[in-house]
């Protein structure tokens, strides 16, 4: 499912009408139709239902939406906000169809005598991708009037008044209850301050060709097909070593948990070997409990592992490195040399993406790929910016950083972006609030270790981790655990739940 910019919505409309030669009011009737299929499965012709239509396309959709629903015996009626001048296009065309078949239309004459308040659903259809600045009058205090009722509220496209796009933070927009995303989704869906606008949101499909969609985006969400469609799969003649031998480099004395987890969550996903370089301390703690991985003992300054003991990094397939290892300078050193020795894939996470941030540009130096795993206070630690900043862009951040530096970035959230270093983009959408707790990253990055050790392409490996951890989680909660007692150590056993869904 590709992921759209409102320009970039723009030019595949552009390119479906003016290279496939498709006809505007075809698109607009397509869309209409089905969004009305979406909303007659969801209520009754007892209802009253009123179609706030705008001027532009998002309002000839209303049009649409309100005869088609008419002709099956709703109880419709559309209130028209803008006056009949600025009604223009293919909008006009189906307001013209609509009266033609007789339907119920009145003009917006104040906030007093509206039909809103009337009406047990709402159907906003006022503005969809072609908002520009805040609301003005009088629909933002009609806006204001439809956010104060306690109906059910469906916007067709985008909530009118939020922005298709990143990068607002000042606007007023309505609250819908659901949303009915034509084509293709917006980036506001996936941002943590304007996706709450959409309440519950389905895709609706309306013929716009994909080629339209690949040549104008590189956006696009993870979902359950694409991990079955690269998902590394096991021969009968496999041996351990298929399976990729993996070095885990991370550890103190106050937080050996992290390392620990990271192992089991690399064994439990798949890794053929792992080993995990840390202090003897560390050792001692977490070997009774990872009694599958092997390890190799770092030297130790008050507890923190130093570079004196030089770790062998040339024998791996692929390299974690960070996880709890505290911030002292000396391990710097050793996050450095690991860096620019190291001939495989290596990901940085926790405490090592705090050591590597002076040396980013060294980054671009290595021959082999490196991911990075931040989530938004780190990626603004990394940046030197602030993490509301990240929040409110996290897809232009996370873009910019990925090709300035030449990495692969998971900037983890609610919705995690996995972005490649030429700038292509996945979300993820797995997950749930049961993993905002510690632990959680290291057992994502156990599981990226294992799924790019299997060899295959670099970004599909990572979002098929992004995919399972999440997946994991998921199921956790819907037959054993709550949000609130979910731990990160559940959801690496929660693992083998996901692997049955998709092998
Ligand atoms: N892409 C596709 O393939 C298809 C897209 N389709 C649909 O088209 C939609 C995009 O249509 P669009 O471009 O006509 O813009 P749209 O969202 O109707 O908004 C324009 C209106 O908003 C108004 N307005 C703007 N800012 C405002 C403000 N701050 N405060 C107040 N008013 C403001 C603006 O007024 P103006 O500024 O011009 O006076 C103008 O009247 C898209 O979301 C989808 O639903 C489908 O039909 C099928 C095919
Ligand atoms: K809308």
């Amino acid at each position: 499912m590709f992921i759209v910019t409102a320009k970039e919505m723009y030019d595949i409309d552009k390119f479906a009408m003016q290279e496939i030669g498709l006809d505007g009011k075809l698109l607009m009737e397509n869309a209409g139709r089905a969004v009305a299929e979406k909303i007659t499965a969801m209520s009754s012709k007892q209802e009253k239902i009123c179609v706030l239509a705008g001027a532009g396309n998002n309002g000839g959709d209303g049009f649409v939406i309100a005869r088609t629903m008419m002709d099956q015996g709703y109880h419709i009626h559309v209130l028209q906000v803008v006056p009949d001048s600025k009604i223009r296009g293919d909008a006009s065309f189906h307001k013209r169809i609509y009266e033609n078949c007789g339907g119920s239309l009145s003009l917006f004459d104040g906030i007093d005598g509206t039909e809103v308040l009337d009406a047990d659903i709402i159907i906003d259809a006022m503005i969809g991708i072609g908002v520009k600045g805040e609301l003005r009058e009088p629909l933002l205090s009609l806006v204001s009037l439809i956010n104060q009722q306690t109906k059910k509220v469906i916007s067709v496209d985008v909530p009118s008044g939020l922005p298709a796009d990143e990068g607002t933070v000042e606007f007023s927009a309505v609250e819908a209850t659901y949303t009915f995303i034509i084509g293709a989704p917006k980036i506001s869906a996936f941002l943590n301050h304007t996706s709450p606008y959409y309440g519950t949101w389905e895709l609706v499909s309306i013929g716009l060709p994909k080629k339209a969609f690949q040549l104008s985006t590189s956006k696009s969400i993870w979902n359950e097909t694409n991990v079955r469609d690269c998902f590394p799969g096991r021969k009968p003649d496999d041996h351990k070593g298929t399976h990729g031998k993996g070095l885990v480099i991370g550890g103190c004395t106050e937080m050996p948990g992290a390392l620990s987890m990271t192992l089991k969550a690399a064994l439990r996903a798949g890794a053929g070997l792992i080993t995990g370089a840390t202090s003897e301390h560390v050792i001692n703690r977490i070997a009774s409990t990872n009694v599958e991985a092997t390890y190799a003992v770092l030297s130790t300054t008050d507890g923190f592992i130093n570079n004196d003991s030089k770790v062998n990094v040339q024998d791996y397939d692929a390299i974690a490195l960070g996880m709890g290892m505290g911030r002292k300078a000396f391990t710097s050193e050793l996050v450095r040399d690991v860096v620019s020795e190291a001939n495989c894939p290596i990901i940085i996470d926790g405490d090592g993406l705090h050591h590597i941030q002076p040396y980013l540009t060294s980054l671009k130096r290595r021959k082999s790929p490196t991911i990075m795993t931040p989530h938004p206070r780190e990626m603004a630690m990394l940046l030197g910016a602030n993490v509301n900043e990240i929040l409110v862009e996290p897809f232009r951040y996370a873009s910019e950083f990925a090709r300035k530096f030449d990495v692969y970035l998971v900037l983890k959230g609610m919705y995690s972006i996995i972005t490649s270093p030429e700038g292509k983009q996945s979300v993820n959408m797995t997950g749930n609030p049961g993993l905002a707790k510690g632990g959680s990253g290291d057992v994502l990055t156990g599981i990226i270790l294992a799924m790019i050790m299997q060899r295959q392409d670099m970004f599909d490996a990572i979002c098929n981790a992004c995919y399972v951890h999440g997946k994991s989680a998921d199921l956790l909660i819907k037959h054993q655990h709550s949000h609130h007692d979910l731990l990160a150590s559940d959801v690496i056993d929660g693992i083998a739940n996901v692997y049955r869904t998709i092998s």
